[in-house]
């Protein structure tokens, strides 16, 4: 059978004849007709809908399965936003606040620094001029070349050639820091140091073997003939650092002329009192002795202190002497009477330098550097130096080293110290208990002179062997002290700050302070006249209410640095400064111009003092004339 009108086929399919017109279909041409459709069977077309159908669910499943996932996703992302913006919140805000902490500990800090550099302007500004001589600065003459060794003295080959590295090990070891350009090596053998005989044989005879930290560096650094500044603590053997050389910057010049009348001295050291002055002398003739007895000349050393004839010490350098040993008031006075020259002197040592000064004898120094005729070579020593006293002393020297032991102010670590609260009126009864603890000899401190006497009238009747030793004594009644309690006839000396400096006692086995001193630097110094040269000692001290709580504060942070137990009622003792007293800013822990740990300088009481005593005497000064010296306590006379 045949379709016709096929839409398949060319002609189309023709339907059967009924009326030739009417059945007449028109022609269609696909290409015209724009609702043309190609025939599809009834089967393709409805297996197409199906598969449209499932294409359509298919994508419209996926589509559900994608947004699905897109909200899943996109509510994790929101639970994790809010999460992660509250973390991150507060972390911002942490660090914010780290920041501003920071910044506000920075900026704390910043201002401590300007406040202290201000105030220290200021104490230097009190301080006036620099420690140099009027005519030279009237001249303008300033030294910048170093002095020449001591007798061409260069340090044997094997410490000259020693390299950095080792030289800085020995210090690392010794615990010696230093500071300066060209710096010896620290030499570990007195036989070493190109010493002549005499003089190693009195350091055997005095049991010395081993030189001491300040000593290995100290020596070599002098005898290369530096400048320096030497601190180290108490008992570590300070004199030789400086009386050594100075006895060979003699020998050089006997050696190369005999001293005759009226000649030198070649040395001078200056003490701040008479008694270290003393001791100072008796160690320059033990060896100068020891010296003479191995063949060279006697070298002679001359002690000018107040208190003897101004007489028999002028003569005594007018019959011409080598070295000098003097406290600063007589020797300004001899001095100014010309009496003395210094126009050969080449070699200055200030033993206790920064005590000195505090002590109110800077024009004193400074008058005494107008009588040298040229450059000396100029040594400061202590045990404390505070850093403004560094910076004003260094005005002194040319190309300085400095020689740091252990920090400055720090307290003997041969020291056991024992701090004790003992109430105003029970302290006299508790002494005698105190005395009990060791044997003699004892020391015993107190702040003023009548203290001393009540103290001494007390334990007199309790038959104690007791001297005592002050300013207001003759210095007959001083000497005698001294010498009997050294000799060991007297089991207990009580004095005032004036015994407290430098003074070296044989083995003394307890230092008690009756009263704690005002400034923490007299404390150091004061139980620093026990535990001497590797012997322990014991320091006790008496507290109470009366004692400002600045001092306490020092007292505690002295006792922690050296690892000693800190009673209750110093360890509930709280600085308001939150730590920052401690804490290193511009270089300087503690304060800058006392050198107490517990505090820092804008609350430094002895600078207030310095200031009240200043405006005091000024005033003085202006209107009665006044006595340079009223500052001086516990010294007075000692000029
Ligand atoms: N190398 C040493 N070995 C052993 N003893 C020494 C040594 N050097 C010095 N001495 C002795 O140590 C004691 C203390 O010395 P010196 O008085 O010089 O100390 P210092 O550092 O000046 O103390 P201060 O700061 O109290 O004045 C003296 O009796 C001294 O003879």
């Amino acid at each position: 059978m045949t379709m016709e009108g096929s839409a398949t086929g060319s002609q189309g399919r023709k339907r059967p004849a009924a009326d030739d017109e009417e059945d007449k279909v028109p022609e269609l041409d696909p290409e015209e007709d724009e609702q043309y459709q190609d025939y599809v069977p009834k089967k393709h077309r409805k297996s197409a809908l199906k598969e449209e159908l499932t294409s359509q669910r298919q994508k419209e499943r996926k589509e559900e399965a994608e947004r699905v996932v897109r909200d899943r996703v996109a509510d994790e992302k929101k639970k994790r936003g809010i999460a992660n913006s509250l973390l991150a919140v507060s972390q911002k805000l942490r660090q914010e606040e780290e920041a501003n902490q920071d910044g506000r500990e920075e900026a704390e800090r910043d201002h401590i620094k300007n406040e202290e550099d201000a105030l220290l302007e200021q104490v230097q500004l009190q301080m006036s001029t620099p420690l140099i001589s009027v005519r030279e600065r009237a001249k303008g003459i300033s030294y910048t070349e170093r002095m020449p060794s001591i007798g061409m003295w260069q340090p044997i080959r094997k410490y000259r050639d020693m390299p950095d590295e080792e030289r800085i090990a020995t210090r690392e070891k010794f615990f010696i820091e230093v500071n300066g350009k060209d710096i010896p090596a620290p030499i570990k053998r007195f036989e070493e140091m190109r010493l002549p005989k005499g003089i190693l044989e009195g350091l055997k005879l005095k049991g010395i073997s081993r030189p001491t930290q300040i000593q290995m560096q100290g020596i070599p650094a002098a005898l290369m003939g530096r400048d320096i500044i030497g601190i180290a603590f108490t008992g570590s053997g300070k004199t030789l650092v400086f009386g050594l050389p100075m006895i060979m910057v003699s020998l050089e010049m006997e050696l190369r002329a005999k001293v005759t009348n009226t000649e030198g001295p070649y040395g001078l050291i200056i003490a701040p009192s008479r008694e270290l002055a003393h001791q100072t002398y008796e160690v320059l003739e033990f060896y100068t002795d020891q010296l003479a007895e191995h063949g060279f000349s006697k070298l002679r050393a001359v002690l000018t202190i107040g208190g003897l004839a101004t007489g028999n010490q002028a003569t005594a350098i007018r019959k011409g002497c080598h070295m000098v040993v003097a406290t600063p008031g007589r020797l300004n006075d001899l001095l100014t009477k010309k009496r003395m020259s210094l126009v050969q002197c080449q070699f200055l040592c200030l033993d206790e330098a920064d005590r000195m000064i505090d002590l109110g004898f800077e024009e004193e120094i400074r008058n005494t550097l107008d009588h040298f005729r040229g450059q000396r070579q100029t040594l400061l020593f202590s045990a404390t130096m505070p850093k403004k006293i560094q910076d004003f002393a260094k005005t002194a020297l040319v190309d300085a080293v400095v020689i740091n032991v252990g920090r400055a102010g720090a307290a003997n670590l041969d020291v056991i110290q024992e701090v004790e609260y003992v109430k105003q009126e029970a302290k006299l009864v508790y002494l005698l208990k105190c005395l009990q603890k060791t044997p003699p000899p004892v020391l015993i401190f107190c702040e003023n002179k009548s203290d001393v006497d009540d103290v001494h009238e007390y334990l007199l009747l309790k038959s104690v062997e007791v001297v005592a030793i002050h300013g207001g004594l003759d210095q007959e009644e001083r000497h005698e002290a001294i010498k009997s309690f050294k000799e060991g006839s007297k089991d207990v000396l009580i004095g005032t700050d004036v015994a407290s400096k430098g003074l070296d006692f044989p083995a003394i086995q307890h230092v008690i302070n009756f009263d704690m001193p005002k400034e923490i630097e007299n404390y150091v110094h004061r139980i620093g006249r026990t535990g001497r040269c590797g012997r322990t000692g014991v320091a006790t001290t008496f507290v109470n209410k009366n004692q400002d709580e600045t001092i306490l504060l020092d007292l505690k942070a002295l006792l922690v640095e050296a690892g000693q137990h800190v009673p209750p009622f110093l360890a509930a003792l709280d600085p308001d400064t939150g730590g920052k007293e401690e804490e290193e800013i511009g270089g300087v822990k503690g304060c800058a111009y006392c050198g107490g740990l517990g505090h820092r300088i804008a609350n430094c009481p002895k600078l207030e003092n310095t200031r009240q005593k200043t405006t005091a005497s000024q005033k003085d000064y202006l209107t009665t004339g006044g006595n340079r010296y009223s500052g001086t306590e516990g010294y007075a006379g000692d000029w």
